[in-house]
């Protein structure tokens, strides 16, 4: 349970099966790793009903497994109710992005900052692409795009 006046954010993808669980993940373990885990609420969805109730990919799994990072989620559609408890919604594309400030529109008073999780690479890759019809080193990219982006994130939001 987050501590009070804390921080929140959902990370996003098409699915909630490949991207977005990883983010969360690879947040979620960098939080606790800096002792903040407790200041934070995080959280990922999707913007389809594709996948929901449905673990994460395997490949995602396995490539999470390589690294050490603990990754447990049940695929979710995001809710009108996340535009207002999230700070932050982090999405992967430019189809997440659309879908989402659409998604936005719909609701009274939506106050969440809804970005794209490239936004914070120090590298300057904007688009975290969707890997579903890829395979293992499709998910290692997205992996790594997630570690750089997170750290920046974090430490955007100490
Ligand atoms: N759509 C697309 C798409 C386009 C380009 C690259 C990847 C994808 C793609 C496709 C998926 N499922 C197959 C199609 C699902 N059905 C589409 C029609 C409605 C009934 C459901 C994915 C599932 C989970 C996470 C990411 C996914 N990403």
């Amino acid at each position: 349970m987050a501590a009070p006046g804390s921080k929140s954010v959902l990370f996003v993808c098409l699915g909630n099966i490949c991207r977005s669980p990883i983010a969360e993940a690879v947040f979620r373990k960098m939080a606790a790793d800096s002792g903040v885990v407790d200041q934070w609420r995080i959280d990922s969805a999707a913007t389809s009903t594709y996948e929901i109730g449905n673990p994460p990919d395997h490949r995602g799994q396995a490539c999470m497994k390589r690294h050490n990072v603990p990754m447990r989620h049940v695929a979710r559609q995001v809710t009108k109710d996340d535009f207002t408890s999230f700070s932050y919604i982090l999405c992967m594309d430019d189809s997440n992005l659309s879908d989402l400030n659409r998604k936005a529109k719909q609701v009274k008073n939506s106050t969440a900052k809804i970005e794209l999780l490239g936004s914070y690479d120090p590298e300057k890759e904007l688009i975290i692409k969707d890997p579903y019809y890829g395979g293992d080193e499709d998910f290692e990219k997205v992996y790594e795009q997630c570690l750089r982006c997170c750290k920046a994130f974090l430490e955007a939001n100490p």
